[in-house]
C-alpha cells in the first residue's frame, strides 16, 4: 500500500472544516449565474489566481465575496454534497462541519434556508456513503457579542439540529472574552463549545478560549507552541487541536509545511488532528493535507494512525459510533 493509499485507508474524522470554504470556483460561478449574482472576478481562472494570501484577512475578504454566490437551499444543499463526495474518496467516516449564518443572513438569506440546505446533504450523505455528520454554527467574531446573540436567536427554534458552536473570522484584536456571555449561553443549552483560537492570534487567546469560553477544542491552536506552560496545560488535559497544515500556509502562518510544528506539537504529546479548514481555498482536501504532511514532516505510518485515532476520539460523537472505526483503524497496519 503505498502512502497516499495508506492515507485513504485511515477511518478518519474532519473537525475542522468550514463549508463555505468548500466552494470551489466552478460552483461558485455556476451558482452566481443561476442566481444572478455579479461576483468580483471575471473568471474561473482569474479567480483561482486570486488565491494568493498574505494572511487571515486576505483570505477572508475573498472567501465573504465568494459565499455571495450562494441564496436557496438548493445552493446549500449542492455545497455540501459537493464536500461531503471528495470526503467519502478521502475516507472520512464523519465530519463536524462548521457554518457561518451571519455571512448569510446579512444578505438577507434566511437561517433557515441555510440550515435546510445543509441538514438535507447530512442526511443524503448518509444515506449514500454512511458518512455521519454534525452541523456547528459558527460566530463571526469581527462582529459584535449582541450581533451573536441575535443570531442565536434565530438558531433557537432549530437548536436540536445545531449540535455545537464555534469563533471564527478575523482573529486578531477580537479576543475570546469578547464573547464569554454568548458562550455561556450557549453551554446553558447544551451545545457543544469550540473557538478558533492562536491561528494568528497569541497563545494568550488560547488560553481565555479554554477559561472563559471553556471549549472542548481549539481550531488550529498552533502558536500554543510560544508557551512552555500552556503546551504543558494542553497535553497534560488533552485539548484535541484541530490543525489544518495547508491552510497555514497559504495564510503565511508558516512558511513552508517543513516549517510547520505539527510534529513538535504531536511530540509535547498533544491531542492533534489534521483537517482542511477551507479546502477550495487552500489546496487541498484532508486527504492532501495528511499526505503532504506526513511527507514534508516525514511521519510515520504509526503516527498518522494516531493522529485519525485522535480525530475520532475528538469528535462529538458516542463511543458506540465510533467503535467500529475505531476498530477499523486498529486493523490497518502500521
Ligand atoms: O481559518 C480560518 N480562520 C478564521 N476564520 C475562518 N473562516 C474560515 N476559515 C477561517
Ligand atoms: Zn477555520
Amino acid at each position: 500500500m503505498d502512502l497516499a493509499q495508506f492515507v485513504r485507508a485511515l477511518p478518519k474524522a474532519e473537525l475542522h472544516l468550514h463549508i463555505e470554504g468548500s466552494l470551489e470556483p466552478e460552483m461558485m460561478f455556476a451558482l452566481a449565474q443561476r442566481n444572478g449574482v455579479a461576483l468580483p472576478w471575471g473568471s474561473v481562472e482569474a479567480t483561482r489566481a486570486a488565491y494568493d494570501f498574505s494572511d487571515l484577512q486576505s483570505f477572508l475578504d475573498l472567501y465573504y465575496a465568494g459565499a455571495a454566490a450562494l441564496i436557496h437551499e438548493r445552493d446549500f444543499h449542492e455545497l455540501a454534497m459537493a464536500y461531503f463526495a471528495r470526503a467519502h474518496d478521502d475516507g472520512v467516516v464523519h465530519a463536524e462541519l462548521f457554518f457561518d449564518p451571519q455571512t448569510h443572513t446579512a444578505r438577507g438569506v434566511a437561517f433557515e434556508t441555510v440550515l435546510d440546505g445543509l441538514e438535507r446533504a447530512c442526511e443524503e450523505a448518509r444515506e449514500r456513503w454512511g458518512i455521519s455528520s454534525r452541523l456547528i454554527l459558527c460566530f463571526l467574531r469581527h462582529l459584535s457579542e449582541e450581533d451573536g446573540f441575535a443570531t442565536l436567536e434565530q438558531a433557537l427554534p432549530h437548536i436540536a439540529r445545531i449540535h455545537g458552536v464555534g469563533l471564527d473570522s478575523s482573529e486578531q484584536g477580537h479576543p475570546p472574552a469578547k464573547f464569554e456571555r454568548l458562550f455561556a449561553r450557549c453551554r446553558e443549552l447544551g451545545l457543544h463549545v469550540v473557538a478558533h483560537a492562536g491561528e494568528e492570534g497569541p497563545p494568550a487567546y488560547i488560553v481565555e478560549a479554554l477559561d472563559l469560553l471553556r471549549v472542548e477544542r481549539i481550531d488550529h491552536g498552533v502558536r500554543a507552541a510560544e508557551d512552555a506552560a500552556l503546551l504543558e496545560r494542553l497535553a497534560r488535559e488533552q485539548v484535541p487541536l484541530t490543525v489544518c497544515p495547508l491552510s497555514n500556509v497559504k495564510l503565511c502562518v508558516f512558511p513552508r509545511l517543513e516549517a510547520h510544528n505539527l510534529k513538535q506539537l504531536l511530540d509535547a504529546g498533544l491531542k492533534i488532528t489534521i483537517n482542511s479548514d477551507d479546502p477550495a481555498y487552500f489546496g487541498g482536501y484532508i486527504g492532501q493535507n495528511y499526505l503532504e504532511t506526513a511527507q514534508a514532516l516525514q511521519l510515520s505510518r504509526a503516527e498518522l494512525k494516531r493522529i485519525a485515532r485522535n480525530s475520532l476520539e475528538a469528535s462529538f460523537v458516542p463511543e458506540s459510533l465510533r467503535a467500529p472505526w475505531l476498530a477499523r483503524l486498529d486493523a490497518l497496519p502500521d
